[in-house]
């Protein structure tokens, strides 16, 4: 069996993951992810009770029980590289031996959550609607690096994409890949709307936000906002759930994201008092992960 280098697989002195200093008996199957390291603390105020708390850089983790079910949740700071950094070390803590540095013989799968914070793309989504991302359009790279991952992308709908958005970005080329079903099914109901996430890689431009530097085809959002695929829209942004969703697809892990939208894009609106209105969303996600 081949035995992974210390350089690749990189394990702390004290037996934990590189960036999230978690060690592997630390880790639920069950898993919540949130971008804000705050947001793990209101998470865990939900928890009968807390096994472990770890903090480093944007990672904090805890991991608990909630309803008598043993769930792990961790930040992961923003964007889509950041997701490659923390799926590889949740991945690596289920899947490897760190004794011996070789796969496990058996694989764990894991269920992982994102619940996160969005910009709404449709008059139906909003301040304070909460939208899963059944699609996922990636405007970043990372499943690019990985083997296969046409396997677990949409190529039909990344063909319409660049077609009706009469894409002019050189050197990207956005990519479509879905949540996991079962999970979807398991997690949203009437109060969470089924959508097409964007997973934009920066906050400003690459969301078509203008401050002061021009944008390279400043018609694109709106482009994005007419999109229709077989009465498919496009509903919201954020920056994570593009490489979660594929990631955990070519790993065999259950992923999906469900934000609760915070700046209506439609109507230019934004709250900035939010932190109440994703409660709701935490404990619903809590109750049914
Ligand atoms: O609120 P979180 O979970 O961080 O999610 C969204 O908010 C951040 C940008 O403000 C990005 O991480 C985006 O995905
Ligand atoms: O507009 C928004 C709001 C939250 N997070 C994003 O990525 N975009």
């Amino acid at each position: 069996m081949q035995t992974i280098p210390e350089s690749e697989l990189i394990i702390n002195a004290d037996g934990s993951a590189f960036h999230l200093h978690l060690k592997p008996e630390q880790l639920a199957d069950r898993i919540v992810l949130v971008g804000d390291p705050s947001r793990v603390t209101t998470v865990a105020s939900y928890f009968d009770n807390q096994e472990c708390e770890v903090s480093s850089r944007e990672f904090h983790t805890i991991t608990g029980t909630y309803k008598g079910k043993r769930i792990t949740v961790v930040s992961h700071g923003i964007g889509t590289d950041n997701i490659d950094i923390v799926l590889n070390e949740l991945d690596a803590l289920a899947n490897i031996d760190f004794a011996t540095r070789t796969v496990k013989p058996e694989f764990r799968q894991l269920t992982l959550v994102r619940v996160g914070t969005s910009g709404g793309l449709q008059p139906f989504t909003p301040v304070g609607t909460y939208v899963a991302a059944e699609k996922s359009i990636g405007f970043d790279g990372v499943l690019y690096f990985y083997a296969n991952s046409e396997k677990v992308r949409d190529i039909a709908y990344e063909k319409e994409l660049i077609n009706q958005l009469d894409w002019k970005l050189t050197g990207l080329t956005p990519y479509v890949v879905s949540a996991d079903h079962s999970l979807i099914e398991q997690i949203t109901r009437n109060d969470i709307i089924r959508g097409v996430t964007i997973a934009a890689n920066g906050f400003y431009g690459p969301q078509g936000r203008k401050l002061r530097l021009p944008l390279a085809d400043p018609d694109l959002n709106s482009k994005i906002e007419t999109f229709n695929y077989n009465g498919s829209h496009i509903t919201n942004f954020e920056m994570e759930s593009s490489s979660l969703a594929g990631l955990s697809a070519l790993m065999g892990h259950r992923a999906m994201t469900v934000c609760c939208i915070i700046a209506g894009r439609v109507n230019q609106d934004m709250n900035t008092e939010y932190k109440g209105s994703i409660l709701n969303l935490i404990e619903t996600v809590l109750d049914r992960i």
